[in-house]
């Protein structure tokens, strides 16, 4: 059939199509899922977005979709650590699974209701609640919102436990190269925990996500075939049977604006209209990770020092209650705004900023990429390490500030050969070359483009 006929349902009229999506309640993994569900809707597919109470997004801003809030039970704030994160991810399985059997029960059960559904989109990390979908005859589709990759990185993890990387039990271990997985070093794997408590949790988490997505009809992919040809063929080979659609950057392919939790402070837009060509160092550390306070106060002392021009999208609680140093804003004043969130997708695109401070998240690294911005990474856990030793190795976009704690003298140091040096501008060169092959991907006729026909097309065929 193809994508874009409507059905015909036995009755004579049309049949509407309808895809259902879940994602994990997290800023970073719930800006993906509304542009895949924009890719599909826009592709003539009603969207039902099944949700958690836990950071819910707001209905109003999407108005063409219908929502289902599903109980969760979890009180509000961010886990804080990886430890906490790993057991909320567990909890809002559980938590969710008897409530989504029943709303997803009523949702089928409704005139028309089976007839109209043809599978559910849901975050890798929502195994058990993709398994409820099955129990009920809706076929999945899983949405892992990180690199190719740092998919292989999942995938490998029990090898790499039997040949001895990992658990770590020294320091001296950290910096070993993984022959397996070049060009990571052990410290750039997803199971290096600072606990055996903790390895014990990651690589459950990682199993989870590893059978979520081998036993889905289809895999989606946030990148892009020239981005992460060789990842994206070795998961192919991998993940043999179960078809793997790379329709990244979705930030930049689908129709569907993010679907921001926090208020955007886009003043800093007007700001960033005052400034001079490619001179601002944007900062943020993405929604997730946190620093210490010590680390912040390098960090600022650092940007201070360095002179630049920045503008630092300090989101409330990064480091825990503390504040930007006394005197930054004095010793800064005229050449730095800070604001609380800012529109980065915008940020990034703008002509003004010529580099980025990141802790690495996927979704930064590929506005980054996107923007043609060169990338400083200080990444903070989870797949962060591998994306900043990417953006260093492999796209040679960006330098990576990794390991150890942060020295306000090597940040000046790598602020200045980010955005001030030959070295800074090759990188800015390579960014920019990165922005072109994405933009290839998704113009018409491009393989992410292609992608997403056959993304359509293989869920037309699992509605029966
Ligand atoms: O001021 C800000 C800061 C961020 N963002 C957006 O928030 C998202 C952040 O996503 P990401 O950069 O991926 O970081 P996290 O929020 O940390 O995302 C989590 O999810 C990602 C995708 O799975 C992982 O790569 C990360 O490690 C994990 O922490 C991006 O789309 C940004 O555009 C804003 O809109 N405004």
């Amino acid at each position: 059939m193809a994508p874009e006929e409507a059905s015909t349902a036995t009755t004579g009229g049309p049949r509407r199509r309808r895809v259902l999506v879940f994602p994990i309640p997290y800023q970073g993994h719930i800006n993906p899922m509304f542009q895949v569900a924009g890719l599909l809707q826009d592709r003539g597919f009603a969207v039902t977005v099944f949700h958690t109470h836990f950071n819910a997004p707001d209905p109003s801003r999407h108005p063409a979709y219908d929502f289902v809030p599903v109980p969760d039970g979890l009180p509000a704030g961010s886990p804080g650590t990886v430890a906490a994160t790993v057991e909320h991810i567990f909890a809002i399985n559980g938590s969710c699974e008897a409530p989504f059997r029943e709303r997803l029960a009523a949702l089928l059960e409704a005139p028309g209701g089976r007839d109209e559904v043809a599978c559910l989109v849901a975050d890798a990390h929502l195994l058990t609640l993709m398994d409820v979908a099955r129990q009920q005859g809706v076929p999945t589709l899983a949405l892992r919102t990180g690199s190719a990759a740092c998919f292989r990185n999942f995938m490998a993890t029990p090898m790499l436990c039997d040949k001895g990387y990992l658990p770590v039990s020294a320091e001296s271990q950290l910096d070993a190269p993984v022959r397996e997985l070049p060009p990571y070093r052990v410290r750039d794997l997803m199971a290096v925990t600072s606990s055996r408590h903790e390895h014990d949790l990651v690589c459950k988490l990682l199993a989870r996500a590893v059978e979520a997505v081998s036993t889905s009809a289809g895999f989606i992919l946030n990148t892009f075939d020239a981005l992460e040809a060789d990842d994206l063929a070795a998961t192919r080979r991998d993940l043999a049977g179960v078809p793997v659609f790379e329709v990244g950057p979705l930030h930049k392919i689908s129709p569907a604006s993010s679907s921001s939790l926090l208020p955007q402070d886009r003043s800093c837009l007007d700001w960033l209209d005052a400034q001079a060509p490619a001179s601002v160092l944007y900062i943020s550390f993405g929604s997730l990770a946190s620093m210490s306070g010590e680390d912040l106060a390098e960090a600022a002392w650092g940007v201070a020092n360095s002179r630049q021009p920045f503008l630092w999208a300090l989101r409330p609680g990064l480091a825990r209650g503390a504040a930007l140093p006394d005197g930054f804003g004095a010793e800064t004043e005229g050449r730095g705004l800070v604001v609380g969130w800012a529109p980065q997708e915008e940020v990034l695109a703008h002509g003004a900023v010529g580099g980025f401070w990141t802790h690495g998240g996927w979704n930064s690294a590929l506005e980054g990429a996107c923007g043609g911005v060169p990338m400083l990474c200080r990444p903070c856990f989870g797949d962060q390490m591998g994306n900043a030793r990417y953006v260093e190795h492999v796209w040679r976009a960006g330098i990576a500030l990794d390991g150890g704690v942060l020295e306000r003298g090597a940040v000046e140091r790598a602020v200045r050969r980010l955005m001030r040096s030959e070295e800074g501008e090759e990188m800015r060169g390579r960014a920019r070359e990165l922005g072109s092959r994405a933009a290839e991907a998704i113009a018409e006729g491009g393989s992410s483009r292609h992608s997403v026909d056959k993304l359509v097309n293989h869920i037309m065929s699992l509605w029966k």
